[in-house]
């Protein structure tokens, strides 16, 4: 684990000291966006048009920020027309590489070996952390965005005039329901887990565990009569929130100390999550091993004899019957 200083590469673990024991999570560098004519998003700069086989993505099958990229590349029908990279599993001192391995898809465009030779393409002094997703432009030849929230808003609707499926996970009527759902979501519970796994005190720790699991007593109430998040049909919240739950009981249970109970202990959430992941395609984007091979494999202060737990054995196939909660 890394990060690039005036375009050099520097090893160096998280810095808690200066947050009392706190992970803080760091704003993403590229916030442009993709629109259908080109013209400039809600943050950055225009000329980036929706465009068939224009963009490509680079992902870890591990990271849930990358994962819900990919949930909607699958989703929208964009495969054929965004390429896709896959890194290594394991992240150690030179960041995320394109080293052989379980998943890997090299990269089509560098044929780099790091993830950080992209940032220095893009901007050779780039100063700040390597991390995935990161959505490239062929054409300009340089970062349209590396923060998931905003990739997958433009995959959501960017390229519907070029051939995406239909499908609207974030429609005008429910958006700021959605965007409620996502501000209480992130914190406690997407980034809740790796506040909890990242503390180095006691007090971080307890906090980051007590409003995790708070905030899933919350949701598992709220599941109770509706089938989804916001009622009968699926939106970016329950995206956002799934890419968590599917890690949950194999990674975030043992590596990061969310113990206090499982997914499965919970009727409704544990019926959602299988609910989502039977989605037509979804399973396809989930890589279990890979991803207990990324986290129990990369994080040395955490787990430094790299030992990856066996279980637990999980069937995300099992029926869930919350259809019966359709028309809610
Ligand atoms: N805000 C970013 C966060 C992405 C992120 O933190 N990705 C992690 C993997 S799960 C990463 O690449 N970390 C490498 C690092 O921090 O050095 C997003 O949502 O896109």
């Amino acid at each position: 684990m890394g990060l690039l200083v005036d375009g050099q590469w520097q090893n160096q673990w998280y810095d808690t000291k200066s947050t009392g024991g706190s992970f803080e999570r760091k704003e993403s560098s590229f916030r442009n966006w993709v629109t259908t004519d080109g013209s400039a998003g809600s943050s950055g700069v225009g000329g980036f048009k929706a465009e068939p086989n224009r963009y490509h993505l680079y992902v870890s099958l591990a990271c849930p920020w990358a994962h819900r990229t990919i949930i909607y590349r699958k989703l929208k029908g964009l495969e054929d027309m965004i390429s896709m990279s896959v890194v290594n599993p394991i992240m150690r001192d030179e960041g995320w590489t394109f080293n052989d391995g379980e998943g890997v898809i090299a990269d089509p465009i560098f044929n780099a070996t790091h993830l950080y030779d992209i940032y220095i393409a893009a901007q050779a002094d780039y100063t700040g952390r390597v991390t995935v997703p990161i959505l490239w432009d062929k054409t300009t030849n340089t970062i349209v965005s590396n923060e998931s929230s905003e990739i997958i808003r433009m995959f959501n609707s960017a390229f519907d005039e070029v051939g995406a499926l239909a499908g609207d996970f974030s429609p005008p009527e429910l958006l700021a329901e959605i965007d409620a759902l996502n501000d209480y979501i992130y914190p406690a519970i997407n980034n809740g887990v790796y506040r909890a796994g990242f503390a180095t005190t006691q007090d971080a720790y307890d906090n980051a565990v007590i409003e995790l699991f708070n905030a899933l007593d919350v949701l598992e109430v709220r599941l109770d009569n509706r089938r989804y998040l916001t009622g009968s049909t699926i939106t970016e919240a329950d995206w956002r929130l799934f890419t968590t739950l599917v890690r949950f009981d194999s990674v975030y249970v043992g590596h990061f100390k969310c113990n206090l109970h499982r997914i499965v202990d919970y009727p409704n959430l544990w019926g959602y999550l299988r609910d989502l992941y039977q989605v037509a395609g979804i399973a396809e984007t989930v890589n279990i091993p890979y991803t207990k091979m990324h986290y129990y494999g990369s994080h040395d202060t955490i787990n430094p004899t790299h030992i990856i737990p066996i279980g637990p054995e999980i069937d995300f196939n099992a029926p869930h019957g919350r259809e019966l909660l359709a028309d809610s």
